[in-house]
């Protein structure tokens, strides 16, 4: 059964079309991966599913009911986590703080049930040991796995993950694929944009591409990447 619908979805901002009749559907438990040029509209696709914008036309099912209607923070909360391209934690709140507002915020728990949620995300994330630091201190990978945990402690059912590994080293690259590996076992349907294909296939059951916001392909990773169509647009390779 879909999990997720994204039906005809289309978005312009003035004359550029950036989402362009794009549908897919995501299952109970699968993880798919985004890939596409820079400016396809894959971040802008995000930003529709969680309810940042609006689109112009279209539906987007969550268990087959239209969530169009509902506010960001009511997709919050009805089990739609998101971690953002640039880590944004509020810098001067500790490690353990960033992640309580999302315990609070996307679950009606009281401050005893998320202040144990969030230890358990931070357990979860490998950022226990940092949990009284300042965000503002963290490095890079940390940086993105309190971008995890933040997403993790709102205890989505479907996780948006945009350019999660960009710009770390191929060790860290591999505890973050290990980390999501997990976050899926635990049951949690992931979406992932990334331009680091390599990761984004140690992971993914299906691939999507698109370029100017409308679907080229989609199929297994293996089919998707032999396509010519993604030889051609997204590697430049007639
Ligand atoms: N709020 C906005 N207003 C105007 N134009 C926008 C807005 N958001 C995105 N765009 C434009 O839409 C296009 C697609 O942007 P988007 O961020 O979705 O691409 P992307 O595929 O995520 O790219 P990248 O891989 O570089 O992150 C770009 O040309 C961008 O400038």
């Amino acid at each position: 059964m879909s999990l997720l619908k994204v039906q005809n979805v289309s978005k312009s901002f003035g004359s550029l079309k950036v989402t362009n009749d794009l549908s897919f559907e995501l299952k109970r438990g699968e993880a798919i991966g985004i890939l596409g040029p820079n400016g396809a509209g894959k971040t802008t696709l995000f930003n529709l599913i969680s309810g940042d914008i609006t689109p112009d036309s279209g539906e987007i099912l969550f268990n087959d009911k239209s969530i169009l209607a509902l506010s960001s923070s009511d997709r919050c909360v009805a089990g739609f986590g998101r971690t953002y391209q640039i880590p944004q934690p509020f810098e001067g709140m500790s490690v353990f703080e960033n992640v309580l507002v999302g315990a609070v915020y996307g679950n009606n728990y009281s401050e005893k049930e998320a202040e144990e949620l969030a230890l358990y995300v931070l357990e979860q994330t490998g950022l226990i040991d940092k949990a009284e630091a300042l965000a503002g201190t963290l490095s890079l990978l940390e940086r993105k796995r309190l971008e995890l945990a933040k997403a993790l402690s709102t205890q989505p059912k479907v996780l948006l993950l945009d350019e999660i590994a960009g710009g770390l080293t191929e060790q860290e690259v591999f505890e973050l694929i290990e980390l999501i590996k997990d976050i899926r076992k635990a049951g949690v349907s992931i979406i992932w944009i990334e331009h680091i294909v390599h990761a984004l296939l140690s992971v993914v059951d299906r691939l999507i591409a698109i370029n100017f916001g409308e679907l080229l392909i989609e199929g297994t990773p293996e089919d998707v990447m032999n396509s010519s169509e993604v030889k051609e647009v997204y590697m430049g390779i007639e």
